[in-house]
């Protein structure tokens, strides 16, 4: 039986570690059971409780005060996470064995781990072994989508990932519920682009005529294969956020293995039948 992940990536204050702290409590509330594992070396702060930590394997700041790497903050965590896919046994020993686990992965929010780093497909790639079915939620916030040219490097960025990781994706705008209700109107048209028209609106953003053209020419690949979609994720709203799990459910087939029980073979003559007891199986004396 396959176990479930959601890897949460995205660039840094995007609201990863809320999402999974939001997203844990909500599958909480619906009795289904998840856990999270923090994979963020220079996490100072969270409030879910963790399945495994990082920080139990290596801690950024000890990189750093280490007077043999002399790393900063970004190079130390890019260490962090070389030595974290030198150690994937660490890992694999946290998580154990248990089928239809559900986990989500918080990670961290340096960009270049989703750009050209090869941890985080390494990763993936364990936790294939691993039997996890794995889905990457990328998290954007939406305060820095709301004009045309910042939405479409917010794209580029998600896109980036997708290309990398080669799972399926679902995208996010998150901090839906700071935003003023002018604004909120406003992204409506971000959550479901027409990249074409979005390409008109923008011209006056594009001062080169050489970049125009580029621009152009991404947008229109990234529309006509639709490429990439944004779900609005507002922790405040519960209707909203099934929406959400349900695109990630689907996406990594979420409950289609839970047991089916075969209808019960019955005679033409039986009268008085009972379907739902012959479908949940019990009929059978
Ligand atoms: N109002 C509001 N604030 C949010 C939301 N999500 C995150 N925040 C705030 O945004 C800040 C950053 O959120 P985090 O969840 O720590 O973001 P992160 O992506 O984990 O950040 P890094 O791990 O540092 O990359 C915190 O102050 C959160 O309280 C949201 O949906 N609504
Ligand atoms: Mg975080």
């Amino acid at each position: 039986m396959p176990r479930f992940a959601q890897l949460v990536i995205g660039p840094a204050g995007s609201g990863k570690s809320t999402y999974c702290s939001t997203m844990l409590q909500h599958l909480g509330s619906m009795n289904r059971s998840a856990q999270v594992v923090n994979l963020d070396p220079a996490a100072e702060h969270f409030d879910y409780p963790v399945m495994a930590d990082i920080r139990e394997l290596i801690q950024v700041d000890d990189v750093m005060e280490d007077p043999s790497l002399r790393f900063g903050p970004n190079g130390g965590l890019v260490f962090c996470m070389e030595y974290f896919a030198n150690n994937f046994d660490w890992l694999g020993e946290s998580l154990g064995h248990v089928e239809d686990d559900y986990i989500l992965f918080d990670c961290p929010g340096q960009i270049e781990l989703y750009t050209h780093l090869p941890v985080m497909k390494q990763l993936v790639e364990q936790l294939q072994q691993w039997e996890f079915r794995v889905c990457g939620v990328f998290l954007v916030d939406s305060q820095f989508m709301v004009e045309t040219f910042k939405f479409i490097s917010g794209v580029m960025a998600a896109l980036s990932a997708m290309v990398v990781l080669e799972i399926p994706q679902i995208n996010i705008m998150t901090k839906m519920d700071l935003l003023s209700p002018k604004a909120k109107k406003e992204i409506e048209k971000y959550l479901d682009p027409d990249m074409y028209s979005m390409m008109e609106d923008t011209s006056d953003n594009i001062r080169s005529k050489k970049f125009k053209k580029l621009t152009k020419a991404i947008c229109g690949l990234i529309d006509d294969y639709s490429m990439v979609r944004f779900m609005p994720f507002d922790r405040t709203d519960e209707e909203g956020m099934n929406m959400v799990l349900q695109s990630i459910d689907f996406s990594i087939q979420y409950g289609e293995d839970l047991e089916f029980k075969e209808p019960k073979e019955v005679d033409d003559d039986s009268a008085d039948l009972n379907y739902d007891e012959i479908f949940q199986g019990k009929g059978d004396t």
